[in-house]
């Protein structure tokens, strides 16, 4: 069994070494020459996990023609995958690709699997999700998340490959649900990073909370999703952990938003594009996504912060 993962930030380079150590060789591409050669001379990634030592096993490289394996991780940010893919997705035709994003695609609509299934037609896809801080990865500490792949032969496969003495993979063939579960958590994370950034409290954030969650649960079920999948760790567990951390680069990006301070703008921050790309779905009433909706317009400045707090309690009132 081989595995290379594309992509030498915080989530590939944490999952690179989680299964290195578990005795499987990694091979580790970085997109940047510079970066490659400093993690393979310091044995670290210090830009993005300082201070976790790198396994002897794990290659780095910024060969792409480099990268064959049976098993690829896909760790770069969601709105970068199709243009990666349309580059160099012939390189990778079989096999299986297992996206490691969460995000719904800007211009197409599209989650991770679907869009990797569009680039490379005869790979199977998959998708690695739910509750996970890198650091926490890196460090060895223990963590659950859901493999999803629609061909049940290649999600045990992929669960039992990656899956180490520290990370516990459970598997579903519900990919729709996985990948909107990781998707719309992030936006609601924001709402709740805006709510405690905005001095409106924690019961508050509690409500933005669960009324996230009903609305996360109502567009995955028109979209074909299993309910039960939005409970597990990529839907109830990843919002849990998103919407109460500040290592919740989308909770700090909220939370900056709502004291009205400035946000590292070279940070990955998922729900940014997802509310807007879920907005518009929305918008074809597909599915009623209040919050979602809110986020999207503050981020647009199509609305302010206080604009969203009445738009939100002016509802009708409803039938919980
Ligand atoms: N960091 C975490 O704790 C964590 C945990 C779970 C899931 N994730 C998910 O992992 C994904 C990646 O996040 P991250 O934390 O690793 O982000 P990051 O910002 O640390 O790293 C992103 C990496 O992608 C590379 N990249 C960006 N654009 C690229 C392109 N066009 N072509 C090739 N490479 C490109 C960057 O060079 C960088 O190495 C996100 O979808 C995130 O939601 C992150
Ligand atoms: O830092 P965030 O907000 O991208 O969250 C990281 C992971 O998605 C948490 O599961």
């Amino acid at each position: 069994m081989s595995v290379a993962v594309l992509g030498a930030g915080a989530f590939g380079t944490a999952l690179a070494i989680t299964i290195a150590r578990g005795g499987t060789p990694v091979t580790l591409w970085a997109r940047s020459a510079t970066h490659a050669e400093e993690m393979a001379n310091t044995r670290q990634n210090s830009r993005r996990l300082p201070g976790v030592e790198l396994p002897e096993n794990v290659t780095v490289t910024a060969e792409i023609g480099a990268m064959s394996a049976n098993t690829l991780l896909l760790a770069i940010p969601m709105q970068q995958i199709a243009g990666f893919l349309a580059k160099n997705g012939h390189r990778f035709a079989s096999g299986a690709i297992v996206a490691c994003c969460k995000g719904v695609d800007l211009e197409t609509g599209l989650g991770p699997t679907a869009t990797i299934s569009a680039a490379c037609p005869g790979a199977v896809s998959a998708i690695l999700t739910g509750p996970s801080f890198a650091i926490d990865i890196a460090r060895g500490l223990p963590t659950a998340l859901t493999l999803a792949c629609r061909d049940e032969a290649a999600a045990r496969r992929l669960q039992s490959t990656l899956s180490t003495e520290t990370l516990r993979l459970y598997r579903t063939t519900d990919t729709t649900g996985a990948e909107l579960g990781g998707a719309l958590k992030n936006v609601i994370a924001i709402a709740c990073g805006v709510t405690i950034g905005a001095g409106l409290g924690e019961s508050a954030r509690a409500a933005v909370m669960t009324r996230g969650f009903a609305e996360m649960q109502r567009l995955a079920r028109q979209l074909g999703a299993q309910p039960e999948t939005l409970s597990g760790l990529s839907g109830f567990g990843d919002l849990a952990l998103t919407c109460t951390s500040e290592k919740s680069r989308n909770f700090s990006f909220g939370l900056a938003l709502g004291r009205a301070e400035t946000f590292d703008a070279g940070k990955t921050v998922e729900g940014a594009a997802t509310a807007r790309a879920v907005a518009r779905l929305a918008r074809q009433n597909v599915a009623e996504m209040p919050i979602t909706s809110v986020v999207a317009s503050v981020l647009e400045n199509r609305i302010t912060i206080r604009e969203a707090v009445e738009a939100l309690l002016s509802r009708p009132l409803k039938e919980e």
